[in-house]
């Protein structure tokens, strides 16, 4: 995840901050090669790695390749106060996409080998949902999914552990018993994780005895009609990120790394100004939005999420945030690159989380667009007349299916445009492009 800042006065030249927290790279493939000068506490030093596909460098873990570009970028544009933070460098993962294949005595569950759909088996995976575990695949009698043949039922297993135990349930004992809990648990995780890259929930249980571990744990399937199913552990999983806690569905988006996503999300609020209007674009089930809701005390916030299944964790998430709020908060399911002039009016900052391959074109230039500051007359006049008398079938049926809570104040209806734009990507080489055209 990187984090951009971009005030919509400014050119790219003077974007303000930018921020690097993946260790683990999406960008051009960092080269692997033996280090000896690499301090062992930057290194991986996981046995599966020659066999595994999942990390991509295991030396230099503090400073992968791709920094010095990255710092060189920023330089080039003005950026001087560019920062780069690892968070952790190994063991943070806490949500892992495993393939199923194989058969239900003897199921193969791991990462794809690169370039193709053959599972590389992970071995301690595999050891923990073999069949001779009680808790195996087997028990559950669901047959693996076979790509050739199309038969066969179960297609991946989605593990996912939290770091704070936050269903409501035993809470209170876990907030006293906090420091103790927490001290102890990062002891175990650290050496745990060392030895296993993707971790299960069943390993968690199996190796962090609950009393030592406030954590809870999932894992789900996903079935060849798609859905995801429960398996094993929690159904009701939540998360605590951003000052807020956060219900988590496999079948919608979730950062695997929770601890950088929590400083991320910290470091954003620091950028968003407090009651001002917020749309959070590629809003997944709306983490951001919510936790500046929270944090900054928003005066509205409007979540715009192409994925229909993220509506339910955004729906259990607002149950839980504090009676104090008083924003109008909005999750729409809806494409950004359908007018997204639409999704933008109203507010003062955009936050952008988009995919690896980046923004959508006509968002894109929507934002070009809001930037060029003698067009934003225009703009507002046509939005107020589109409003009166909106008939576009994409915006009814997202307000259709919309999550709506009002605000116990009653704010007058702004027609602004965004100031601010924050973007974070997870994709270097699709943000560069974005920058390099607004050059
Ligand atoms: C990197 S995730 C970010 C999710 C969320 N911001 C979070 O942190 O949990 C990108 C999200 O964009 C959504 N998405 C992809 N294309 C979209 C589009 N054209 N319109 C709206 N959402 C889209 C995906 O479904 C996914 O949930």
């Amino acid at each position: 995840m990187a984090l951009s800042l971009f005030s919509f006065a400014a050119q790219p030249s003077q974007l303000i901050k930018s921020r690097e927290t993946k260790t683990q790279s999406s960008l051009t493939p960092l080269s692997v090669s033996a280090n000896p000068n690499s301090s062992p506490a930057c290194a991986l030093q996981c046995q599966h790695f020659d066999s595994c596909s999942g990390c991509t460098h295991q030396w230099n873990l503090h400073r992968p390749v791709v920094l010095d570009e990255v710092t060189e970028f920023f330089r080039d544009l003005g950026v001087s106060d560019f920062t780069f933070d690892t968070c952790r460098l190994w063991g943070w993962r806490c949500r892992a996409k495993l393939a199923v294949r194989g058969s239900s005595d003897k199921p193969l569950v791991g990462l794809y080998e690169e370039g193709t759909h053959n599972v590389r088996i992970i071995p301690t995976l595999m050891l923990l949902l073999n069949s001779s575990n009680k808790a195996g695949l087997a028990k559950l009698d669901v047959q693996p999914y076979d790509e050739d043949s199309g038969t066969g039922e179960l297609r991946y297993v989605q593990m996912a552990v939290t770091l704070h135990n936050t269903s409501l349930l035993g809470r209170k004992d876990t907030a006293v018993g906090a420091d103790h809990f927490g001290l102890e648990f990062e002891k175990r995780e650290f050496t745990q994780f060392r030895q296993v890259k993707c971790l299960s929930p069943i390993l968690m249980e199996k190796w962090w005895p609950k009393q030592l571990c406030p954590s809870s744990s999932l894992c789900m399937g996903q079935f060849s009609d798609l859905e995801w199913r429960h398996l094993l552990g929690e159904r009701d999983f939540w998360e605590h990120v951003g000052g807020i806690d956060v219900a988590l569905a496999p079948s919608s988006f979730g950062q695997a790394n929770t601890r950088a996503f929590d400083s991320l999300l910290r470091k954003l609020h620091t950028y968003v100004p407090y009651g001002t209007s917020v749309t959070d674009l590629y809003a997944g089930a709306g983490v951001i939005g919510l936790s500046l809701a929270v944090a900054r005390k928003c005066r509205s916030v409007k979540c715009v999420e192409i994925n229909k299944e993220a509506k339910a964790s955004f729906e259990k998430t607002i149950s839980r945030l504090p009676e104090s709020v008083d924003s109008s908060i909005s999750w729409h399911q809806a494409d950004t690159s359908n007018e997204p002039l639409s999704w933008l009016e109203g507010s003062d900052v955009v936050v952008v989380d988009p995919p690896r391959k980046g923004l959508d074109p006509p968002l894109l230039d929507a934002l070009q667009t809001i930037a060029s500051s003698e067009r934003k007359a225009q703009l507002s006049e046509s939005s107020s007349l589109k409003e009166k008398n909106e008939k576009r079938p994409w915006i009814l049926r997202a307000r259709e299916a919309a999550v709506q809570i009002e605000s116990k104040t009653t704010w007058e209806k702004s027609s602004s445009l965004p100031q601010t734009l924050i973007y974070i990507s997870c994709g270097w080489e699709s943000f560069k492009e974005v920058c390099d055209c607004n050059r």
